[in-house]
C-alpha cells in the first residue's frame, strides 16, 4: 500500500521557486500517495503537520528551510489525544543553511535530496532522533542564547529589509554585535546564567545547545563547536565566557576546524546534558533552530531522547 504522506513547501524558504517545488512534488508524487500543500504565513507549517497528524497519516515532508522543519517538528509532535500515532519526518532542503536536512546525511541540493529520500522510503530505512525543548517548544538542531541569540535577532531585523540571507550577512552581524556590545560597555549582550544539575552555576555570554553536529555551517564549512554531540544521545552545551573580539575569532578559528570543539579558557564544553535553567536579569533573546522566539527571563531546556521518527 502507498505510504499516505503531506509535502508541506514553504514558498518564501530561500531557495524556493514555484518550479522547484513542482518538480520535488512530482517526483515524490511517482511514489508516494502525496498531498502537497505551500505555507500561507508564519505557523502554517506547525497547523498542517499536526492536521496531518490527525487525520492518521504515515509521513509528512518538510520542504523549506530550518524554520520550516522546526515548525513542522512542533506541529507532529503538538499535543493531540493520546494514542494517536506521529507520523514520520522526511526532510527536503528549501532554505539558505539547512542544518537539520544536511546532519542527517542528505544532499543540499533539493533535487538530489529528493531522490535519496525516494531511495530510503523505498527501502524502510527510518531511525529515531532525540529532540530538544526550550520552554515546551522543540528544537531539532540547536537552541542558543546571548550572542548567538542577539546574533539572529539582528540577522532577521535585515532579512526583514530586504537583504539576503547569505554567509557574509550573519559574519558581518556577529563582527558588529560583538563590537557594539564592546563599545557599550557589555549592554548589547544580555549576560546569562546557565545551571545543569550537578554543577556551579555558570556565568555566559553565549549559550548553545546543540542536540547534533555541526552547530550550523558557513557555506560549505561546518562549524563545529560539540563534536561528541549526537541525535542518539543528550545535549551539549557550547558556552563562552567572554565575547571580545579577540575571544570570538580565536573560538570561531578553532570551531572551524572539524573534530577539534571549542577548547580554550573562555569556553564551557558539556556532553550528555539532560536539562538545564537557564536565566538573567532582563529579558533575553533566544533562538530556536536558527530563528528567534520571545524574549525570556527564565529558560527551561531539556534533552529528549528518542522523540521522533524521521526518515534518513
Ligand atoms: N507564506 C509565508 N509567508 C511568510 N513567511 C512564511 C511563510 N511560510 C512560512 N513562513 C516562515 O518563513 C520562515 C523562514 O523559513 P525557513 O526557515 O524554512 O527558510 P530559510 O530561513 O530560508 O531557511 P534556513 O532556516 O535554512 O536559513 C519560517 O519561520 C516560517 O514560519
Amino acid at each position: 500500500m502507498a505510504v499516505r504522506a503531506l509535502l508541506v513547501a514553504n514558498p518564501k524558504a530561500t531557495s524556493m521557486t514555484p518550479g522547484t517545488q513542482d518538480v520535488i512534488a512530482r517526483a515524490l508524487g511517482s511514489d508516494l500517495k502525496v498531498e502537497v500543500v505551500s505555507t500561507r504565513h508564519r505557523g502554517h507549517a506547525a497547523e498542517l503537520a499536526s492536521e496531518a497528524r490527525a487525520d492518521g497519516l504515515d509521513l509528512v515532508i518538510a520542504l523549506g528551510g530550518d524554520g520550516t522543519v522546526n515548525e513542522v517538528v512542533n506541529g507532529l509532535l503538538a499535543d493531540q489525544p493520546s494514542g494517536l500515532p506521529v507520523p514520520a519526518l522526511a526532510v527536503v532542503p528549501g532554505g539558505s543553511t539547512n542544518v537539520f536536512v544536511r546532519a542527517l546525511g542528505l544532499p543540499r541540493d533539493p533535487v538530489e535530496a529528493t531522490s535519496a529520500l525516494l531511495q530510503r522510503v523505498r527501502a524502510g530505512r527510518r531511525r529515531e532522533v532525540s529532540l530538544g525543548r526550550a520552554d515546551g517548544r522543540w528544537f531539532t538542531f540547536a537552541a542558543g542564547v546571548g550572542l548567538d541569540a542577539e546574533v539572529v535577532r539582528r540577522v532577521e531585523r535585515h532579512r526583514e529589509s530586504g537583504r539576503a540571507s547569505t554567509p557574509g550577512l550573519y559574519i558581518r552581524t556577529v563582527a558588529e554585535t560583538v563590537s557594539r556590545d564592546r563599545l557599550s560597555g557589555g549592554s548589547v549582550v544580555t549576560p546569562v546564567t546557565v545551571e545543569v544539575p550537578g554543577l556551579a552555576p555558570v556565568q555566559l555570554r553565549m549559550a548553545v545547545f546543540g542536540n547534533t553536529r555541526p552547530w550550523t555551517f558557513v557555506g560549505e564549512l561546518p562549524v563545529d563547536p560539540f563534536p561528541l554531540a549526537s541525535f542518539d544521545d543528550d545535549l551539549d552545551l557550547f558556552g563562552m565566557r567572554r565575547i571580545d573580539p579577540f575571544t570570538v575569532t580565536g573560538v570561531l578559528a578553532r570551531v572551524l576546524r572539524p573534530g577539534r570543539g571549542a577548547g580554550g579558557r573562555s569556553a564551557v564544553s558539556l556532553h550528555g546534558v539532560t536539562s538545564a535553567v537557564v536565566t538573567a536579569d532582563r529579558p533575553f533573546p533566544v533562538e530556536l533552530d536558527g530563528d528567534a522566539v520571545e524574549l525570556r527571563q527564565r529558560l527551561v531546556v531539556e534533552s529528549v531522547p528518542r522523540a521522533l521518527t524521521v526518515v534518513a
